[in-house]
């Protein structure tokens, strides 16, 4: 195996341990402490250690967590009810609903309700609309995190081939935003993609995000290239427990990349500290201070 471990795991801690500080600082200085109110519907189990481990970390690093868990039948008018109300509420700076959301409840609908000040999953058409014409917005989490650790990784992306597989609004998209925003040469690849093994090929960079165990084989990847796996896709272990494995098959992946992110402990971490990076940049916005730096697109 030759390819350097990108480890999400500890690079997360230290974007908590940032988040921390500058936390610390607006308390100490401005008397500020950043809220972030979280919204479960429902009793989706994965969901649930999601939103847990939000709260957790985000009292954590020393913000305020609201949590609202509201039942499954919960109606559209309860959950826009509450949305309008965090959103007028001046102590709650983020907001986030946890998706999944039940069947019956329009996402779109929902996540357009949320101020767009206070989104700070990014998903608000107005955020989205911001982001790819290159302007301030609040960047979605797990891209976020992916863009950090390759600017981490490799300094300056200009010029590189980035190929995204993957078209999700949450991912994919925002993903390949990120990466145009530096200046890469961006392919977003999908389901109908002609030849994809050899537009892979080509990449020095590849954000897989299809949500496919293991489909990128060891074979696509350019030696040396960067391999950032989005997936975390819960397998049959075969002695009747299940385990973790990427959109990547990571063992062949590994020995012809120059890095990879491991599934467990890479990009997953990394979303829940974007989402606190996130919360203290909409609290700096809404009291007029400066933004942390490094914890932004
Ligand atoms: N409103 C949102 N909903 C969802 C988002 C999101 O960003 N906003 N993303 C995912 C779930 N998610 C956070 O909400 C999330 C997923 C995975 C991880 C993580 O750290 N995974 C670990 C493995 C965890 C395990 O053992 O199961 C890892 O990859 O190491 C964190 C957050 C969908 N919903």
């Amino acid at each position: 195996m030759s390819a350097t471990v990108i480890d999400g795991k500890a690079f997360a801690a230290t974007v908590r341990a940032k988040v921390a500080g500058h936390v610390a600082r607006l308390k100490e200085e401005n008397g500020i402490t950043p809220g972030l109110a979280v919204v479960l519907v429902g009793q989706d189990p994965a969901s649930q250690v999601y939103v847990r481990s939000k709260g957790k970390m985000t009292v954590e690093v020393g913000m305020n967590s609201y949590e609202h868990k509201l039942e499954a039948d919960t109606s559209e008018a309860e959950l826009l009810a509450l949305i309008d109300k965090l959103n007028s509420d001046p102590a709650v700076h983020g907001i986030l609903v946890q998706l999944p959301l039940p069947k019956h409840l329009d996402e779109d609908l929902v996540i357009n309700a949320i101020d767009p000040a206070k989104d700070v999953d990014g998903f608000h058409i107005s955020n989205v609309g911001l982001l790819g014409t290159g302007q301030k917005s609040m960047v979605p989490c797990t891209p976020l995190g992916c863009l950090m650790m390759l600017r981490d990784h490799h300094g300056s992306l200009s010029g590189m081939d980035a190929v995204v597989i993957g078209r999700s609004n949450i991912v994919g998209k925002p993903m390949a935003q990120l990466l145009l925003g530096d200046s890469c040469t961006v392919t977003i690849a999908h389901s109908r993609t002609k030849d994809l093994p050899d537009v892979v090929r080509r990449a020095d960079i590849v954000v897989a995000a299809v949500g496919r165990p293991e489909m990128v084989p060891g074979d696509w990847i350019k030696p040396g290239a960067t391999v950032i796996d989005v997936g975390i896709n819960r397998v049959d272990a075969g002695d009747g427990k299940t385990r973790l494995v990427g959109d990547c098959h990571y063992d062949s992946c590994a020995e012809v990349a120059g890095a990879i992110t491991p599934v467990p402990g890479g990009v997953g971490p990394m979303t829940i500290a974007c989402l606190l990076a996130n919360t203290l940049t909409a609290c700096c916005r809404a009291n007029g201070l400066a933004e942390p730096e490094g914890l932004t697109a």
